[in-house]
């Protein structure tokens, strides 16, 4: 046991000590000992002569829950098993399983790319044995690391992330991988040391098997590709490493082939030369060469020369064809990325040239277009968040735009929940210098809330300017609001001009009905607003607006007055409701009484008088029908 124990531990450790544990029997104790000993005496056998006195009190309440965090009877350990508790999972989808998956690359490259070497290369192999000893051991480790971290990797069960241990490792044993695994760590080279077997030229071959773990370097190339945010670069990056190893494992075969044919034989074969390096540099050179079709090799002289430069041309045909494919694929997508970002200015310029429009409208147009590239806007930006679900949607708008929105004076008061509702109605809107976002006479759809840029209210002539709008303000709002008195009704009261380029946010009509439904203060705000402007530009009939709202004053009384007869008129049913049952009850009591009454009377008695308190009544017999 290490010297240092956390003090819940140390009557614990004392206890052990006192036992007969000798200091020898104590060392070799590793803590998985120590805690297999305590589930044997605590879960275990009960009457262990053995007093558990010392053992429990040694242990915090958590640690003797068998349910709670550190509570596995099996946690009785050193501090450095308390620090990494027996039971650990991984989150597949969190940090520390992207970085051991990351990490596992690199041995599963070593065996891909260093195997083949030393197979074909035996001076490489004979140079650096210990090296190789070295990291083949390595290898070997994080490969059986990995397959307890697989044993350790949650997973999801009805959305919910499974961590018991006992049903990860249950369900990493049954899975198409693990048959995989074990056996690229089975240690097939000792097969070579067996009696009668013959001896593999150069152990490496005989690791083959490690390759078998190509699987989880797949994986860690998926989670690269969805976590990065350079995916197509990694794309890139990922076809250059295959196609590298293609040509590597090529040419090492390359190089054997030579060798058994004899080196420099013909000028097909690698030429015989001192140094492996220039070797190996010949031989990828060759590989490159037939793999990427470039042709210009010597004429191979001899059958198995033949054979072997064909199948490469084969692969070559394969290999060509898909890195071909892949890559096309990456360029559209890298320029599918941009075009879903920005409009594509190309289909407009040719519709223009088309129907023979030219001159400043089409230099307005690409202008408009360059603009949105170079000040990085996004007209199309919620197209770009469609995917996302809508709460998700909502959070990201609201990380964008929130800023903008709260210099909108209109807003600022506004709480952050509601702004983020409203963040998804706005639409993002640029103009160019010159344009006019509305004219007046037209049938108002939307308003505008100013995000950056200036706007001219401008007069008839369209030059003179009666007002400048800036950041921060908004325009558009009185033909949608209905304010009394306003005699243009619904339609524009004044033309608004782009001066230089705007960055607007767009809200229809229904949306701002239903904002304002929610917000009266901020219907007040604009109206009185809109009121002061109407005002001004002498388009408010303070007569009909009186009469509006002397109209609107009487409909209140007279519904106010409705409201109080009905409910007069509810309570006066409700009332008659209760009389008319009091009544009915009333007459089925009757009705049941006079019934006991009449009750048929027996013979023998039938002859006798009617006593005289209870005379016939028979026009109360309930006829059939009768209520
Ligand atoms: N003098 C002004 N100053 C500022 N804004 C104005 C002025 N006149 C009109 N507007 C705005 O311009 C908008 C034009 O469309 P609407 O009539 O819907 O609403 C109008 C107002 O919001």
């Amino acid at each position: 046991l290490p010297p240092v124990l956390p003090p819940g531990q140390a009557p614990a450790r004392q206890h052990l000590r006192t036992r007969a544990h000798s200091q020898d029997w104590r060392r070799r104790w590793t803590c998985h000992g120590v805690s297999r000993a305590r589930l044997l005496l605590w879960g275990g056998d009960r009457r262990d002569p053995l007093s558990l006195e010392p053992l429990k009190s040694g242990l915090s309440a958590g640690q003797r829950d068998p349910k709670g965090g550190c509570s596995d009877p099996r946690s009785l350990c050193s501090p450095s098993c308390t620090a990494i508790p027996r039971n650990w999972t991984l989150d597949p989808a969190g940090d520390w399983h992207y970085r051991w998956i990351s990490l596992m690359v690199l041995p599963i490259l070593y065996n891909w790319v260093v195997l083949i070497l030393r197979c074909c290369f035996p001076e490489v192999q004979e140079a650096h044995t210990g090296l190789w000893q070295a990291l083949d051991g390595l290898s070997d480790a994080l490969y059986l690391l990995d397959i307890a971290v697989h044993c350790h990797t949650g997973f999801l069960e009805d959305g919910i992330l499974v961590r018991d241990i006992s049903r990860t490792r249950r369900r990493y044993l049954g899975s198409w991988t693990f048959p995989w695994d074990v056996m690229a760590v089975l240690p097939t080279e000792l097969l070579c040391l067996l009696p009668g077997v013959p001896r593999v030229p150069g152990v490496p071959a005989a690791r083959a098997n490690r390759c078998l773990r190509v699987p989880r370097l797949f994986e860690a190339f998926d989670r690269c590709e969805t976590r990065t945010g350079w995916p197509n670069v990694f794309r890139m990056a990922k076809l250059m490493l295959y196609l590298l190893l293609g040509i590597h494992w090529h040419g090492c075969l390359y190089f054997a082939l030579s060798a058994h044919l004899g080196l420099g034989v013909d000028p097909w074969v690698c030429p015989s030369s001192a140094r492996p390096l220039r070797r190996y540099l010949h031989s990828f050179y060759f590989s490159t060469l037939v793999l990427t079709t470039v042709g210009d090799t010597p004429t191979p002289q001899r059958e198995e020369e033949l054979l072997f430069l064909t199948a490469g041309f084969l692969l070559a045909v394969l290999g060509f064809a898909t890195i071909t494919g892949s890559i096309s694929t990456v360029i559209v997508n890298l320029s599918s990325a941009s075009t879903a970002f920005y409009p594509d200015a190309g289909p407009v310029r040719r519709y223009l040239r088309a129907w023979g429009v030219g001159g400043r409208l089409a230099g307005r147009v690409v202008r408009w277009h360059q603009h949105l590239r170079a000040q990085r806007k996004l007209p199309a930006e919620w197209e770009v968040l469609q995917h996302l679900p809508r709460g998700l949607r909502a959070e990201v708008a609201a990380s964008v735009h929130l800023e903008a929105l709260r210099r909108v004076g209109l807003f600022r008061s506004w709480e952050h929940g509601v702004l983020r509702q409203l963040v998804l109605r706005l639409r993002p809107q640029v103009f160019g210098p010159g344009e006019f976002v509305c004219r007046r006479g037209d049938v108002g759809r939307e308003m505008y809330f100013i995000r950056e840029g200036r706007l001219a209210v401008v007069a008839e002539d369209g030059v003179t300017q009666l007002a400048v709008l800036g950041e921060g303000l908004y325009f558009g709002e009185i033909s949608l609001i209905n304010i009394k008195g306003n005699t243009a009704g619904n339609r524009r009261t004044a033309n608004i001009l782009s001066i230089g380029y705007s960055d607007l946010f767009c809200l229809g009509k229904e949306d701002l009905a239903e904002v304002l439904a929610e917000f009266p203060c901020a219907r007040a705000a604009m109206e009185a607003k809109g009121r002061e402007l109407l005002l001004r530009m002498g388009q408010l009939d303070t007569g009909a607006e009186a009469a509006a709202l002397a109209a609107e004053a009487e409909a209140r009384r007279r519904l106010q007055g409705l409201e109080v007869a009905l409910e007069g008129l509810q309570t006066r049913a409700a009332r008659l409701l209760a009389q008319l049952e009091a009544s009915a009850l009333r007459m089925a009591l009757r009705v049941q009484r006079l019934e006991g009454h009449r009750r048929p009377v027996p013979q023998d008695r039938s002859r006798r008088p009617p006593p005289p308190s209870c005379p016939t009544r028979p026009e109360l017999r309930l006829q059939p029908g009768t209520p």
